[in-house]
This record gives C-alpha cells, sequence and structure tokens, in this order.
C-alpha cells in the first residue's frame, strides 16, 4: 500500500543549521516527482529526512511511520572498493526477506539474477563492483530497487553521469514503477529530462519556490530567479552544476 505522505512546516538541516526550511506539502500515492533546484538548495537533504536518514530540526512528516522506503543515495557517496560482486549489491535489495546476514535461496539467487538481466547486468553477476562503469554501477543499483520492491522509491541524482541510452532504460522502469502505483521521487539536473518524464516538479531553494505539475513550476520566471538553465538551450546566467551531460 503507498502511503499518501505529508510535510507539516518541515525544516531540516545539521547541527541546528538551517538547510530547508517551512516545507509544506503532499506527496500523493502514485507521484512521479522530481526534486530540482540549484547545488546546496536542499535536495539531497529532503530526500534523506524522507528516508528516515536525518531527523527533523522542527516541523513533521506523516505517512512515512512504517512505510517501507527504498533510498538510493548519490554515487559519489558510495563506498566501491567494498569487495562484493554486483550480485551481492543486488541482493542486499531482498534484505527485508533475508535478514542483515542472511543467505541466500536458489529462487532468491534466480530473482536476483532475473533483476540485473532487466536492467542490462545479466553477464555481468560476478563482476566485482570496482571494476564497473559508473553507468554499469547505477544499473546495478537500480537491479538492488527493483529487488527491494519499495512502495517509496527516493533516488538521489539517478542519472548523473548516465548515457542516454542508460538514462532511457532506467527512466522506463522509474514509469513501470509509477504504473504500479508506487511513488518515485528523484533529485534532477537535466530539466529537459524533467519535462519529459515527470509530472510533478518541486522546485527548492532553501526552501519550497513552487511545486505542482511540471510545465507550471518550470516557468521561465521560476527559472529565471534561480538563473538555472531553462533547458532549451538558451545561455543560463549560471550552469546547473553536477547536471549530467
Ligand atoms: N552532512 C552535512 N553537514 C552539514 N551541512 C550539510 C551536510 N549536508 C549538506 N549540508 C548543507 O546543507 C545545505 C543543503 O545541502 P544539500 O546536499 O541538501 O543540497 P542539494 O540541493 O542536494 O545540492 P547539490 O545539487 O549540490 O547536490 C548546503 O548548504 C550544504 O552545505
Amino acid at each position: 500500500m503507498t502511503p499518501r505522505i505529508t510535510l507539516h512546516e518541515l525544516t531540516l538541516g545539521y547541527e541546528g543549521r538551517v538547510a530547508l526550511q517551512d516545507v509544506s506539502l503532499t506527496i500523493e500515492p502514485g507521484a512521479l516527482l522530481a526534486v530540482v533546484g540549484p547545488n546546496g538548495a536542499g535536495k539531497s537533504t529532503l530526500i534523506k529526512a524522507l528516508a528516515g536518514l536525518l531527523a527533523p530540526l522542527r516541523g513533521r512528516m506523516e505517512g512515512l511511520a512504517g512505510a517501507r522506503v527504498a533510498y538510493m543515495p548519490q554515487q559519489g557517496t558510495l563506498d566501491r572498493s567494498f569487495p562484493a560482486t554486483v550480485l551481492e549489491l543486488a541482493a542486499l535489495g531482498l534484505w527485508h526477506e533475508t535478514g542483515a546476514l542472511g543467505q541466500l535461496t536458489a529462487a532468491q539467487r534466480a530473482r536476483c539474477q532475473a533483476a540485473l538481466v532487466q536492467v542490462g547486468l545479466g553477464d555481468l553477476a560476478q563482476r566485482r563492483l570496482h571494476e564497473l562503469s559508473g553507468g554499469q554501477m547505477q544499473r546495478a543499483l537500480f537491479a538492488r530497487l527493483l529487488l527491494q520492491d519499495a512502495p517509496v522509491l527516493l533516488l538521489d541524482e539517478p542519472f548523473a553521469a548516465m548515457d542516454e541510452r542508460t538514462c532511457r532504460d532506467l527512466l522506463a522502469l522509474l514509469r513501470g514503477w509509477q504504473a504500479q502505483g508506487k511513488t518515485v521521487l528523484a533529485v534532477l539536473h537535466d530539466l529537459a529530462q524533467v519535462r519529459q518524464a515527470f509530472t510533478q516538479t518541486l522546485l527548492l531553494a532553501g526552501r519550497v519556490l513552487a511545486y505542482g505539475p511540471t510545465q507550471s513550476v518550470l516557468t521561465p520566471q521560476n527559472l529565471l530567479r534561480l538563473r538555472m538553465p531553462d533547458g532549451s538551450g538558451e545561455p543560463a546566467g549560471m550552469a546547473c552544476q553536477g547536471a549530467a551531460p
């Protein structure tokens, strides 16, 4: 069952210093929501709070208690020197079934392999993580999400450094999840991609600047206020750092 998530005057930060303030909004079940804003806007901070990794400084969140939430952090924050294989990484998605030290049954192993095939990594199941390209690693993380099968998915820059084909394949997975009634939130920098694939957008800059249907949020006026490129190829005041190429 996918929950309705409501945020009430949520203020987030670190060691008492505010990063994102007074967020009040509702995310309907089955939303496909892009979280957009310049560097330091509080996008990752919000995702971490929704994932239960950061306690609010003020305000509260409703709907997430007891809900299964899958969280994909920015790839740069992951330690790839850990001596695991691609299949072992994907299998972490079954943690809710196996427990922390659980051995995989033959059926679970087959499901992991099937998830790897689905993301195009069927031949790389025994590869070590440090041997993967950035795009292959991202696909492996998506296989883990597939196995987690959670009703709420929180993805922090899932398409950073992806080639076009990988982006397309992984976007199709996101759409499939939405079609199943899951809620998908993704931090994105590529506004053309947001316009093309995401029905709802949350625009942040230390607070909520706009929230709603993508075309009414990503207006020239809103983007100009943030000096963000508008995705039309027009010159921008400030490049959106960290953007997917
Ligand atoms: N672990 C942390 N400790 C202290 N301050 C932090 C921490 N993480 C983020 N911040 C601060 O919180 C603010 C929001 O950061 P956040 O990572 O949420 O931004 P973002 O919108 O995701 O940016 P980017 O597009 O650069 O990833 C920034 O001012 C940042 O310096």
